[in-house]
């Protein structure tokens, strides 16, 4: 089955965005000072945007390791049940479902940005998708060569092939905004980026404070594409990498620490499977985040078994979607049904945006059981 959308983001740029604040930030800028385009090697990344933004940046790498934390659930609550991870039915692969893997950032962080064309929106900088796509074609790139299936069957959405992260969907730049707006806090929070095609919302949680930001996309070219070259777009040793000081300290820092932001791909099962089997003390996210990701009503209870499983008993799912999927079938007023019947998660309407195509944000927390 495939599915088109019949808007594009690009459309979209620069003419909804409220910039990103940025005053509690300086907590996170790097000591690594950024060098100027001039100081950029030939083949760092070509930046091009309508306006430049002076922003701090960020290291990502700064990490605190999430085996050392204590579990943040107390175990013999209701609620903990419910949230835990060993009452669930046993896992059992389903076949043909993407498996999912961790992906390891590269030794060589300038090569993810080589052959890219980097864009600047406030607060953030992103690859150009569409070269992305065009490079990829140009190479017939193997793998799970999902950009020509995606052209010859005109579609943004392949059910189970390639599920739409080759792009910024529109809304992302909701979801964006309300941050901006509602002052949303990650201060210290573990963060997870579902469905992240572009990572941008938990690029940004990163900026703004998060303790931790884990990214998870269907499809693992587009964790290597996209993601990861935005995360490093964002970073601070992407922007001091021509720096002689820098390249010195550079593999001995990487080697000292492991990554704060960590990548994974596959179906969504099977990285509730891979996360929490992977990490003994596995710590549940304060903060979910999710926009565009209840398109199609077949994923619905694995989406609640995903939220179910990794989300910390006081933590909140920031939800962003349209009112309704033309052709897809899946909306809000679907999926909350779905979330209601089950009788876990409370649902909270945050932001109903009723311009061009109607979209929704949506808060998911636990309901508390006494
Ligand atoms: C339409 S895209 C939205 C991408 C991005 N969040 C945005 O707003 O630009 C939907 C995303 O959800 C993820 N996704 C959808 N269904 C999935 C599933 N069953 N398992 C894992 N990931 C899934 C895909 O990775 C895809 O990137």
């Amino acid at each position: 089955m495939t599915f088109q959308f019949n808007f594009t983001i690009e459309d979209h740029l620069g003419n909804e965005l409220i910039p990103f604040e940025d005053e509690d930030l300086t907590l996170y800028s790097s000591k690594e000072s950024s060098v100027s385009e001039s100081q950029k090697g030939k083949q760092g990344p070509r930046k091009c945007s309508t306006e430049q933004f002076d922003l701090p940046q960020y290291d990502f790498w700064k990490h605190e390791s999430v085996g050392d934390a204590a579990p943040s659930q107390d175990r013999d609550s209701p609620l903990s049940a419910a949230n835990s991870s060993d009452n669930l039915e046993p896992h059992k692969r389903q076949p043909g479902l993407r498996v999912a893997k961790e992906h390891a950032m590269p030794k060589d962080l300038k090569k993810l940005l080589e052959n890219k064309v980097v864009e600047t929106l406030p607060g953030l900088q992103h690859v150009n998708v569409s070269l992305v796509k065009t490079i990829l074609l140009e190479k017939n790139f193997p793998g799970e060569n999902i950009v020509s299936k995606s052209l010859s069957s005109h579609s943004d959405l392949i059910t189970g092939v390639y599920e739409g992260g080759l792009k910024i969907w529109e809304c992302t730049f909701d979801l964006l905004a309300y941050f901006t707006k509602a002052k949303v806090n990650f201060a210290g929070k573990k963060v997870l980026d579902l469905g992240c095609g572009s990572g941008l919302l938990g690029i940004i949680a990163f900026k703004r404070g998060a303790k931790e930001i884990h990214f998870q996309d269907y499809n693992s070219l587009v964790i290597d594409e996209v993601t990861l070259p935005n995360v490093v777009a964002n970073s601070t040793l992407e922007n001091g990498i021509n720096e002689p000081a820098v390249k010195r300290g550079r593999k001995s820092k990487l080697a000292q620490e492991q990554f704060k932001c960590r990548f994974f791909s596959g179906e969504w099962s099977e990285f509730c499977e891979l996360v929490l089997s992977s990490e003994k003390l596995f710590v549940k996210y304060d903060l979910i985040l999710t926009s565009e990701t209840i398109y199609n009503p077949d994923y619905y209870s694995t989406l609640h078994q995903t939220f179910l499983r990794l989300l910390d008993k006081n933590g909140q799912v920031l939800l962003a979607s349209k009112a309704h999927y033309f052709g897809v079938g899946g909306g809000v007023h679907l999926f909350q049904k779905y979330i209601e019947e089950r009788n876990i998660f409370e649902t909270r309407i945050l932001e109903i945006i009723d311009e061009g195509l109607k979209r929704v944000l949506i808060e998911l927390t636990f309901k508390h059981l006494s």
